[in-house]
């Protein structure tokens, strides 16, 4: 059976990076008037008030592959992904695209609250070159996904974040995409409605559908992935086995945070069977978990005298 590593090439970015200017402090014009000398040393600076959300990033994604990226908050994921979908444009590189894609970026992008939901169902499709016909002719499915019949004539003004995830994934999933980029979106709804989204990103993904998806739901990263990417203030560092990946994205979570180090520890605690699962497969991400949780003591106990047991059992 052919895999995703056999495919051709649907998506590459080469050397990609982008620059945002960051807010210069006296721009304004009464800063200027009121405090000249901070202005005229903002101005002097301005060239270092830059920031590089992405740096020099290159991957391919190959046909029908589920590529998950991760990493902390502010790392250039969703700048990443906005930049493959075409939304920006990068400083410097290029992005590569061949095949019909469709987005389910963040909350509300592309909805305009004064109209409808059916509304914006129509106009979301006809931005991504469908017919108003063909839109019609789709509606009624996105609209049983979502499950907002009741709702679906109201403004999305009046619509909650759930609901507006609701509608979104359901356009984005029911487009018929070749390639889907999705957004850390799936975490707003319920845990019902991503359940249903997670079965629904399984059938297009059986059906050879290719993913780019940025997520902090690490669970869910594992469980679709073919390969994964972690980011580091804006820079590729790692891209591999999810697992892998997940656990090296750990261990400089931990590396950061006590907070983290003890979400970690519980979330092991409640896992257990799966993490003595991953430990025993594999040894290069157990030596990843174990250096993130090397100041848990508790945990770490736990890891020896399960050790010992084994050892003397
Ligand atoms: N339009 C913009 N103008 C200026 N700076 C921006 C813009 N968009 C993003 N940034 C900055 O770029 C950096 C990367 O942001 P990005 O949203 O891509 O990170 P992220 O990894 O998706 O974070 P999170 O997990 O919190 O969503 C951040 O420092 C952010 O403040």
């Amino acid at each position: 059976m052919p895999t995703p590593s056999d495919g051709e090439v649907v998506l590459a970015a080469r050397g990609v990076s982008r620059r945002y200017p960051l807010a210069v402090p006296g721009q304004a014009l009464k800063t200027t008037l009121l405090h000249p000398g901070q202005a005229l040393r903002a101005w002097r600076t301005r060239r270092r008030r830059e920031l590089w959300a992405v740096r020099d990033v290159s991957f391919e994604v190959r046909r029908g592959e589920f590529f998950s990226i991760v990493g902390a908050n502010g790392s250039g994921k969703s700048t990443l992904l906005r930049l493959l979908a075409g939304l920006s444009k990068p400083t410097r590189g290029s992005v590569e695209v061949r095949g019909r894609v469709s987005t389910l970026l963040e909350l509300g992008s592309g909805f305009h609250p004064q109209v409808s939901g059916r509304e914006n169902v129509i106009m979301n499709g006809l931005l991504m070159g469908r017919t108003r016909r063909e839109m019609e002719a789709l509606l009624p499915a996105i609209v049983e996904f979502s499950g907002l019949q009741e709702f679906i004539d109201q403004p999305m003004r009046t619509y909650s974040s759930g609901m507006y995830v609701r509608l979104g994934f359901a356009i984005a999933a029911f487009m018929d995409p070749e390639i889907l980029l999705v957004d850390e979106v799936l975490a707003v709804g319920d845990a019902k409605f991503q359940e249903k989204c997670y079965e629904h990103i399984a059938g297009l993904q059986r059906k050879g559908v290719t993913m780019v998806m940025v997520s902090h739901d690490l669970g869910a990263v594992e469980r679709f992935s073919d390969r994964a990417a972690l980011m580091e203030r804006g820079r590729m560092v790692a891209i591999g086995p999810p697992r892998k990946v997940i656990g090296l994205h750990l261990e400089r979570l931990a590396e950061t945070s006590p907070e983290i180090r003890q979400a970690i520890h519980e979330g092991m605690e409640a896992d257990e069977e799966r993490v003595r699962r991953m430990l025993e497969e594999d040894p290069e991400w157990a030596a990843a978990f174990a250096a993130a949780l090397e100041r848990n003591p508790a945990f770490h106990e736990r890891l020896r005298e399960q050790a010992e047991r084994e050892r003397s059992g």
